[in-house]
């Protein structure tokens, strides 16, 4: 699944933004923004609901229009609210089975797979929302597709469904399925997703692998000692070369435990003051990207202090934004250790 250069204009309201990403194939990609980014208006243009202003969408190398049999390519859960009140959750999917040309026993085994057996005779009316995201799943998978295109199906599940939600989409791209799946927090994907791309603004941020973003925003040491010059070579002798001295004198150090940097102080005759885990909250560094959706302040949601605005930037930026620094913490008195 690809997007190339896709915009949306409602009026005078650009919703999407030339925007051009690649979905993996194989991968869960997190499609992440804050509301009204342009998620849903991406989504519908992928799954052929909505027509583009500009560019294009790719399902399997081709328009989902051109697609001969989009339900067997593809599965998409844009609104939980589809299916009719009225229907039982099984007349729903067996509706959508004669319209696919899928036996009806497809019906069955899908309402097992989403947990709602018990629940099958019941009219869709009276579902709660995590129940109706489970249905609308369902009816995405009812021709085995390859792709699914999910719209926020997090919004209604409680942490169980929410883990049986992971492990199903997790097993779903280890057979080879491709997953595409947008929220608007990094949490509720960051456990599954392999790729990311985000947006803002209906304007791509970033798209990266998951693997790249943990590695960008490692925690780190911060060591304050009576050397920091002389720690840095020793750790650089040891081959630890990410070792960085702060504006307030202390060391920054990245991929190394305490205890082995308290160590190498030591044997090099350094005095080790104290130390400090700074620990990289990624929800914030996901927040900091794509903060000023509806105000100029990012601290109004939640931004670290230092973060800068990652806006329009496709490439990952050079420096990590670390949140504001933790207190520094002293040894106990005369130990000379680290805490
Ligand atoms: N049919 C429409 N007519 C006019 N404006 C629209 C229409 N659909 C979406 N928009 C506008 O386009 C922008 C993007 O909306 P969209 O629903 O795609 O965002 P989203 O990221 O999915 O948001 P949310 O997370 O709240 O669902 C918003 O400003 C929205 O008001």
């Amino acid at each position: 699944m690809a997007v190339d250069g896709l915009t949306k204009t409602f009026r005078n309201v650009t919703a999407v933004s030339n925007l051009s990403f690649t979905v993996p194939r194989g991968s869960i990609t997190g499609f992440l923004g804050p509301n009204g980014s342009g998620k849903t208006t991406t989504l519908s243009m992928l799954t052929g609901l909505v027509r583009p202003t500009a560019g294009a969408a790719y399902i399997d190398g081709v328009p989902f229009t051109r697609l001969e049999q989009p339900a067997q390519v593809v599965g998409a859960v844009l609104d939980a609210h589809g299916a009719h009140p009225k229907h039982t959750a099984a007349t729903h999917l067996k509706a959508y089975c004669a319209a696919m040309g899928v036996p009806d026993d497809r019906a069955t085994r899908m309402l097992d797979l989403v947990g709602l057996t018990s629940v099958a005779r019941r009219r869709v009316g009276e579902f709660s929302l995590g129940m109706r995201q489970r249905l609308a799943l369902a009816t995405a998978l009812l021709g085995q597709p390859r792709y699914l295109v999910l719209d926020e199906p997090a919004n209604g599940l409680d942490p169980e469904g929410m883990a049986w939600l992971r492990d199903f989409l997790v097993t779903f791209a280890r057979n080879g399925g491709t997953v595409l799946i947008s929220s608007h927090i990094l949490r509720e994907v960051e456990q599954m997703a392999d790729h990311l791309v985000i947006i803002s603004r209906g304007a791509l941020v970033m798209q990266t692998s998951m693997a790249d973003l943990r590695n960008a925003y490692r925690s780190r040491v911060l060591v304050a000692v009576s050397d920091p010059v002389k720690l840095a070579t020793a750790l650089a002798a040891s081959g630890f070369t990410d070792a960085q001295i702060q504006p307030d004198g202390r060391l920054a150090v990245v991929g190394v435990e305490p205890d082995r940097i308290a160590a190498l102080a030591g044997e090099h005759g350094i005095t080790l003051f104290g130390t400090s885990i700074e620990h990289v909250d990624l929800e914030q560094v996901f927040l900091a990207m794509t903060a000023g959706q509806y105000t100029a302040a990012p601290q109004s949601f939640g931004a670290p202090q230092n973060a800068q605005s990652f806006q329009g930037q496709p490439n990952y930026p050079a420096q990590p934004n670390y949140p504001a620094q933790p207190n520094f913490q002293q040894p106990p008195t005369g130990s000379g250790g680290h805490s």
